[in-house]
């Protein structure tokens, strides 16, 4: 929803040690391409695991206004009746797509392949974001759309009426761009074809296969070359939605700072293209336990046990930014607790998220007494040490959900706690993140 809710000041304090079993929601990501593909396919998807966050619920409003039926049966558990692929009609209003940038650039690709327009809005984050980088490929198979300057919403996106597939090399590393050009090129005849020169998640990819498409990826000199034959059927799937690496971070890093922490992750997906964090969890001397790895509604998953660790600054390899890139915020705290400093370099792109997060980071962080140094793609973190940090400032959240969780794990270890000014953005993507942190054990709280 693009109103912006009333703003929620929320409070942590420095915590005792954090124990139990933390049982996260589901993929963000995976939950709203779950819904489209299922809006896609003729027949229908049963979906169990739904990430039932304000960003998903929107996308599943916008499937709706698209033609698809979708009804919710129990908690997480949801069907979709689709209207295959081409079958979409013209939604009678503006579709808000609230605070994602996921489900609008994907619903974008959806759309852009079918005869009609369709105007798209979201919230004061989202429509700060640039759109270029999708209506510009979109327009490669004969959509126009008209939007504010540099691409920002509100945008009208007018479908081509005979979309012509597509060779597309994408010039950021972004699975949004991917993605919205494959969904386009569903809609088209012949080979919609996308090179992205480093690997971002595969979740599309996965999906499409899973839905009967014929899809396929190799590697070449120019990249990965991901090649889609257009119009296919798509059959309906049941689809388990495996528990989200970038929510699980925020306990999981929690419990790496929060002194005699000791807690168990169940079911965390472990795609390579998701799970840079963990490696460099583990490369800055993090105590984490795979268990039980196994495979969950197509994608590899593990249990963690996690434990208070003594940790220390790393060089984090730029190649690894797209496999965490959600992640940085979260890391730069744990960084803030690590003895020596922490090197994010290509990190760019987190200037054009839900908020800058590199700025974010950096102001909050040295309110709370930590010493920062930045340039356009670097964030380094000079660590101070498990007792180091003072906190007790208030930080903010700039409509940001992953600044909101970030700067509560950092309040549960700091000396004098942290306060946000607005914790409301925490519910597009993990709505019972206090009830899950508290259960742990961390003192944080809405303060009034
Ligand atoms: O495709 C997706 O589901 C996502 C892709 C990433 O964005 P970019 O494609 O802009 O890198 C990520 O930051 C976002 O949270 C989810
Ligand atoms: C960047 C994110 O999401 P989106 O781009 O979908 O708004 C995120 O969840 O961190």
């Amino acid at each position: 929803m693009s109103a912006h809710a009333t703003p929620i000041p929320m409070s942590a304090r420095k915590s005792g040690a954090l124990k139990g079993t933390a049982s996260i929601p589901g993929d963000k990501s995976i939950s709203h391409r779950a819904l489209i593909f299922g809006a896609m396919a003729v027949g229908e998807t049963r979906i169990s695991g739904l990430l039932e966050g304000q960003d998903v619920l929107d996308t599943a409003k916008a499937m709706q206004s698209l033609g698809a039926a979708i009804s919710r049966e129990g908690t997480g558990e949801w069907r979709v009746n689709g209207v295959g692929v081409g079958g979409f009609s013209e939604p009678e209003d503006v579709i808000d797509c609230g605070n994602s940038g996921t489900g609008v650039r994907l619903i974008m690709g959806a759309v852009a392949t079918h005869d009609f327009a369709t105007t798209f809005t979201g919230d004061a984050s989202l429509r700060k974001r640039p759109m270029g980088r999708v209506t510009d490929p979109l327009a490669l198979f004969g959509a126009r759309s008209v939007g504010r300057s540099q691409g920002r919403l509100p945008l009208t996106l007018i479908g081509a009426a005979e979309p012509v597939p597509v060779t597309y090399t994408t010039p950021v590393p972004s699975a949004q761009v991917k993605s919205a050009v494959l969904l386009a090129g569903l809609t088209a005849p012949g080979k919609t074809v996308v090179i992205e020169k480093e690997a971002t998640r595969d979740h599309t990819e996965r999906m499409l296969k899973g839905f009967g498409a014929d899809i396929t990826t190799e590697k070449t000199a120019e990249g990965y070359k991901i090649t889609l034959t257009g119009q296919p059927e798509l059959k309906p799937q049941d689809v388990a939605v495996p528990r989200d690496p970038s929510s699980a971070a925020f306990p999981v890093c929690a419990a790496l700072i929060v002194e005699g922490s000791e807690i168990f992750v169940p079911g965390v997906s472990q795609n390579g293209t998701r799970n840079g964090l963990y490696t460099t969890l583990v490369e800055m001397g993090a105590d984490i336990a795979y268990e039980n790895e196994r495979e969950e509604g197509g994608e590899p998953v593990a249990d963690l046990r996690v434990k208070y660790s003594k940790l220390k600054g790393i060089d984090v390899p730029p190649e690894r930014a797209a496999s965490m890139i959600d992640e940085y915020p979260i890391l730069s705290v744990v960084a803030s607790f690590a003895e020596g400093k922490t090197v994010m370099k290509g990190v760019k792109e987190l200037r054009v998220k839900e908020s800058d997060r590199i700025d974010a980071m950096a102001r909050g962080l040295e309110k709370c007494g930590v010493t920062i140094e930045e340039d356009h793609d670097t964030l380094i973190v000079h660590g101070l040490g498990p007792n180091g940090v003072k906190g007790g400032a208030t930080c903010e959240t700039h409509i940001d959900h992953r600044i909101a969780m970030s700067f509560l794990v950092l309040g549960m270890a700091a000396q004098n706690g942290c306060q946000v000014d607005d914790g409301s953005p925490i519910a597009t993507s993990f709505p019972d993140f206090e009830k899950l942190m508290t259960g742990l054990g961390a003192e944080v709280s809405r303060d009034n």
